[in-house]
């Protein structure tokens, strides 16, 4: 007879991309913790043996090899007793290859294939996979398991399959990487699966940094009446014990942990604090150094650096030059003091000095101009990789969105580095967080309680200090409408007359466009950052770098205003923003 009573332990864990034995000793280890809470059974996530996304490396046969031979290891020692496991895969079978999730027990192996592959955005599955059919049920020890894989989800077709072909509860294993609002998104999802079925459903995340990708965990469960059954932390390991016990109604899930999963902004900082400190430790960095020059950008940076890793393993240095203003110099040693980081000043007046002699042969006779503005900029790039190259360290490079989208940074000089966390904030985002971290900190940050941008930094003009008196401002509109353009034009791909219609002067909007077109090969060069919005930079908006394309601008917004009149159609005012 079908057992009445389940428990299921959610193992919500780190994998690390490639690490095959270590992923494998981690399934192991989580295993037999499952098996000292008693339960029947322990689930993985997406993926899990060979972490994910691996992309291309899924293609490589000997990993393929080694994945498959972690399981069947694992298997194995399931045929001595104790909880099966559910653990994702790459699968070779019949020539192709699947993205598989396995259920392992009493040494026997089962597997369904993902049928729905994303790719779109950051996901490219169709390139490293094949679609599998449309699956059934699973038996384990009686009780029919459907397994629909991440994806899966997304779509009807798949659970409605599961459905038919009689399984019993959904269990979903998922590689779901975080973005702002994602939480409510794969809520909705998940309670419209369930409503459809009937069937309660574990959806069970991965949780850690890959690359630009941040997987927040957050796992959760949903019983068949869509109530909330259990929730996991958000941005942390764990391992939670959920019991289920069967009545005429169905499987429900009557204990299970209910963590708080962060949203909103706090999300989003505690997303960069994990990605960078999985960028730094999965690449087996001692620490990391960045410039502190007294502003707001290097000031968070700094701060999440100290949160992720711990002020010994942060190292700020002040590169002054004769632009650099006492102000900076007090506010860059106030933070870093603040954070409890090493501190260091090395001046850059002999570098920049040196370079403009070797050049005078060549540029003689010509105006000093941006040339040698991006000269001091390089000079401490420099200096930042050649401290690195010295003491290990990994340069942490500070651009925030705002300036990533117009080009406003020097190629080679600050955009220098191994990694960005800020680099998917608008400017407008980094004030608010850095205010945020000033009264809150998150659940395992390392860095001091309190204050930890000092007010100064918050409330002082953004400046380059690149020459007498320079402030962003001299080159950018205003950071509160150039962010809202921005998102106009990066996050909802909006003509140049749609976001004139929002009350934004045509000509600005005209030369942000042009910039954001033209500063295409300086992102391509750019260092990785945690992605925090819908659109990142990188693996998500991917535009070529020769590119003639302008939007018309007025004549489109006029011809628009005409199409408008004579149709009749309502037109988006200020007022919609
Ligand atoms: N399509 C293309 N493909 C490949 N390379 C291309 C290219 N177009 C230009 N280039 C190259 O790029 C060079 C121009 O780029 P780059 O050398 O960076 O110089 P550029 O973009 O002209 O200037 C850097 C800007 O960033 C600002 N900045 C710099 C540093 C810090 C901060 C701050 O906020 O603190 C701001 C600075 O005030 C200035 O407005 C060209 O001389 C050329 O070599
Ligand atoms: N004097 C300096 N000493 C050390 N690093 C500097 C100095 N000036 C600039 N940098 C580095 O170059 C980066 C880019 O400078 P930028 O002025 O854009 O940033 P910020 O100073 O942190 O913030 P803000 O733009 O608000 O002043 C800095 O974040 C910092 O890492
Ligand atoms: N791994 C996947 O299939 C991820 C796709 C999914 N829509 C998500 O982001 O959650």
């Amino acid at each position: 007879m079908a057992q009445k009573k389940l428990k299921i332990a959610l193992a919500q864990l780190n994998p690390i991309v490639g690490d095959v034995t270590g992923n494998e000793e981690k399934a192991r280890r989580a295993r037999a913790e499952a098996s000292r809470m008693g339960a029947d059974l322990v689930m993985f996530s997406e993926q899990f043996l060979a972490g994910y996304p691996a992309e291309d490396l899924v293609l490589k046969p000997a990993f393929q090899d080694a994945c498959r031979a972690a399981l069947e290891r694992l298997a194995r020692e399931t045929a001595e007793g104790g909880p099966g496991v559910l653990i994702g895969l790459p699968w070779r079978e019949e020539g192709a290859l699947y993205n598989a999730y396995a259920l392992l027990d009493g040494g026997t192996v089962s597997v369904r294939f993902k049928v729905d592959l994303p790719n779109y955005g950051v996901f490219d599955e169709k390139r490293n996979f094949e679609a599998g059919p449309l699956p059934g049920p699973v038996n384990f020890r009686g009780i029919r398991l459907g397994l629909p894989i991440c994806e899966d989800i997304w779509a009807g077709d798949v659970v409605e399959c599961l459905a038919e072909t009689g399984a019993e509860m959904l269990l979903v294993p998922n590689g779901s990487p975080y973005w702002r609002g994602k939480t409510e998104e794969r809520f909705n999802i998940a309670a419209a699966r369930v409503t459809e079925s009937g069937l309660p459903l574990v959806y069970l995340n991965q949780v850690g940094g890959q690359d630009e990708l941040v997987f927040d965990g957050a796992s959760f469960v949903l019983n068949a009446d869509c109530s909330l059954a259990g929730q996991l932390p958000a941005c942390e390991e764990a391992i939670a014990l959920t019991a289920w016990e069967k009545g005429d109604e169905g499987w429900a899930c009557l204990e299970a942990p209910m963590a708080l999963a962060e949203e909103g902004e706090e999300a989003d900082y505690a997303a960069c604090v994990l990605g960078l400190r999985d960028y730094v430790e999965k690449n087996r960095f001692p620490g990391v150094v960045l410039g502190l020059s007294g502003g707001i950008d290097s000031a968070l940076c700094a701060a999440m650096a100290v949160d992720a890793l711990g002020p010994e393993r942060v190292h700020g240095v002040m590169l002054p030059y004769r632009y650099t203003s006492p102000e900076s110099l007090r506010d860059a040693e106030a933070c870093a003091r603040g954070l409890g980081m090493r501190y260091d000043i090395l001046p850059i007046a002999e570098p920049v000095e040196g370079f403009e002699a070797a050049l005078q042969p060549l540029f003689a006779g010509r105006e000093r101009d941006i040339t040698e503005e991006n000269l001091q900029s390089r000079a401490r790039g420099t200096m930042l990789m050649a401290i690195s190259n010295k003491l290990g360290s990994m340069v942490v490079t500070t651009g925030n969105k705002s300036e990533m989208s117009v080009g406003y940074a020097t190629i080679y000089g600050d955009m220098n580095g191994g990694f960005n966390p800020i680099k998917d904030l608008y400017k407008t985002e980094v004030y608010s967080l850095a205010r945020l971290r000033n009264r809150w900190k998150p659940k395992g940050a390392l860095g001091p309680d309190g204050i930890v941008v000092p007010e100064n930094i918050l409330t002082k003009a953004p400046s380059a200090e690149l020459r007498e008196n320079q402030t962003d401002q001299d080159s950018l509109p205003p950071y509160e409408s150039l962010d809202a353009i921005l998102r106009g034009l990066v996050e909802e791909d909006l003509r140049v007359s749609e976001i004139v219609a929002r009350g934004y002067d045509l000509e600005t909007v005209k030369k942000v466009e042009r910039l954001l077109s033209t500063a295409e090969y300086k992102r391509r060069q750019a260092a990785p950052g945690v992605k925090v919005t819908r659109r990142n930079f990188g693996r998500d908006r991917r535009y070529p770098i020769v590119n003639r394309y302008r939007d018309q601008g007025l004549e489109a917004h006029r011809a628009d205003e005409a199409l408008d009149r004579a149709t009749g159609r309502p037109r988006m005012s200020g007022a919609d923003m």
